[in-house]
């Protein structure tokens, strides 16, 4: 029989995986925070990403409506207004939407779902199902993509300031408060995964369900680059240069 891991190796198991199969490592992030992409290919990222974004307090909800307690919801709802925003301060999708047009895209454009690739779609709705589908604490445990996330940002941030002309420190406004959430965030799913996870299939289910994300965002990622680096297969109906830009006066 499979021995019960420990927290702290349950946390080694969790942060492993990370190391070998988070979307940092992924070429199209290679190629992007090295400054290697065009204008274009940039606009491209930022599309899809919005697709992402977008149905990310979705999910939320979806777990929001499945913990029991006040007090796990109060923490779960705080993640959906991060995103949605409260009405006066701008959530996360209204600052991905101008980072979209701070790269020269359309905000209609973006918000219409218009040009997304295939692969995209079916990426990121599988990750709606798996939280809406399996055990409550596979969907917790499948948000624990966000352990990794404050470094690739902070990457990600330097790198495009650093090798792009077009992108200013305001078009990536969207990243400020991004790493604080997302420790505040994880910080909570990895103790709510160490105090449910009490059997070793259920630990074993944990580990799983970080596997499948990280695959949910490496499959984005090679949607991007089979679509968008030569040799690009830009499926049919999919955003091609020049669609959708924003018209300035
Ligand atoms: O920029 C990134 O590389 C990155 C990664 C991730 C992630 O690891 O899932 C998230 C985000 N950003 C992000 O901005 C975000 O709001 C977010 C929410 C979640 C989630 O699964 O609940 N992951 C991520």
């Amino acid at each position: 029989m499979k021995p019960m891991l420990t927290p702290a190796e349950l946390t080694d198991a969790l942060r492993q995986i990370g190391a070998e199969r988070y979307h940092n490592l992924h070429p199209f992030h290679r190629l992007l925070h090295n400054g290697q992409l065009s204008r274009e290919q940039v606009q491209a990222w930022a599309l899809n990403r919005y697709y992402y974004q977008s149905r990310i307090p979705v999910k939320d909800s979806l777990i929001l409506s499945r913990l029991e307690t006040p007090e796990l919801r109060r923490e779960w709802r705080r993640r959906i207004v991060d995103h949605d925003g409260d009405g006066q301060t701008p959530g996360g999708i209204e600052k991905w939407i101008a980072l979209g047009r701070g790269v020269g895209l359309d905000s209609d454009y973006i918000v219409s779902g218009k040009g997304i690739l295939p692969a995209t779609r079916f990426a990121v709705d599988a990750y709606v199902h798996f939280v809406r589908d399996r055990t409550l604490l596979e969907a917790v445990a499948s948000s624990l993509t966000e352990l990794f996330s404050p470094t690739v940002i902070g990457e990600r941030v330097r790198g495009m300031l650093e090798h792009y002309p077009f992108i200013t420190r305001e078009t990536l406004a969207y990243f400020d408060k991004r790493p604080v959430q997302a420790k505040a965030d994880s910080d909570f799913a990895l103790q709510y995964c160490i105090d449910h996870a009490r059997r070793p299939e259920e630990q074993d289910a944990v580990l799983n369900a970080l596997r499948f994300k990280c695959d949910v965002l490496w499959a984005q990622l090679d949607a991007l680059y089979f679509s968008y680096v030569e040799p690009a297969m830009t499926p049919p109906e999919a955003w091609r240069p020049g669609d959708g830009l924003e018209v300035r006066q």
